[in-house]
């Protein structure tokens, strides 16, 4: 479980995060929401440890991240997966090699016990017989399976996902989403989405956290988001006709 209390961040005089609660549970997907400059990246880079909090806390099953001694962090680092915008694999090396990647600069298995572990998590992700191709040869999707495989091989407790959708067209998006939900339930992983993507809200949003100024405005399952009448979250997520007209539908349906 990942617990945040009070979180602040700002830059200068620039306050960004101004006194974040939240809880993200094991088995739980997480999405973090909000308009462009509401501080979601900010969020997602303090969670990870890029930005040190100027007050409050995150902890990490009962750890405060700021309180680790050089080895805990060490320790950290290899419980957490993540999965980037763009994927941001090594271009130069094939599909194995980058999510062995990982096994490497952090075990000390022997080659044969990271390719097992390699070819577990290459066939979790369905990308079977791809093992040699290089990520130029893939197509987006397959891309972020690849990248998907590599934030999972080294069975973390939280996996962190950067717009993981995109560049890739709804369908391929959804596909991707459901991916991250069964794997983050299957494996009990504590995973948090920053996302801008309504499908993925409607989708996979166990748990939604609703970004607005550096504030949590609003934070909800996505069948709470249909019945808020939250003014800003209504405004944010249904400045899309279609959206507003799914939601009118689900309200008459449910009356
Ligand atoms: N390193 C930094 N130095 C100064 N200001 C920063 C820094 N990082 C972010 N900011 C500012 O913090 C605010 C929030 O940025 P952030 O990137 O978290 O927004 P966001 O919600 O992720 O936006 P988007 O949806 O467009 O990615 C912005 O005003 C941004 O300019």
């Amino acid at each position: 479980m990942i617990e945040v209390k009070n979180l602040h961040k700002g830059f200068g005089d620039v306050k960004v995060l101004k006194g974040i609660d939240a809880t993200f549970h094991p088995g739980k997907t997480s999405l973090i929401i909000g308009q462009s400059g509401s501080g979601k990246t900010v969020f997602l880079k303090s969670l990870i440890g890029l930005h040190t909090p100027e007050d409050g806390t995150i902890s990490f099953d009962g750890r405060i991240n700021t309180q680790f001694t050089d080895k805990q962090k060490q320790q950290w680092r290899q419980e957490i997966g993540m999965v980037f915008q763009g994927s941001a694999l090594f271009d130069s090396q094939t599909v194995e090699d980058n999510i062995m990647f990982p096994l490497k600069m952090f075990t000390n298995q022997s080659y044969e016990e990271m390719l097992e572990r390699v070819n577990f998590v290459i066939n979790r992700v369905n990308l079977k017989n791809s093992n040699l191709k290089l990520p130029a040869e893939l197509s987006g999707g397959m891309q972020k399976r690849v990248a998907i495989a590599r934030a999972i091989v080294m069975n973390p407790k939280y996996l962190f996902c950067d717009e993981p959708n995109s560049g890739l067209d709804p369908r391929t998006a959804i596909v991707i989403d459901n991916l991250i939900q069964e794997i983050t339930d299957e494996y009990n992983i504590t995973t948090v989405i920053n996302t801008h993507d309504m499908n993925s809200v409607m989708e996979i949003g166990e748990k939604i956290v609703f970004l607005k100024d550096g504030r949590k405005a609003w934070e909800g399952t996505s069948n709470d988001i249909f019945k808020t009448d939250n003014e800003a979250v209504v405004g944010f997520v249904y400045s899309s006709n279609l959206f507003k007209k799914v939601r009118e539908a689900y309200l008459k349906e449910t009356k």
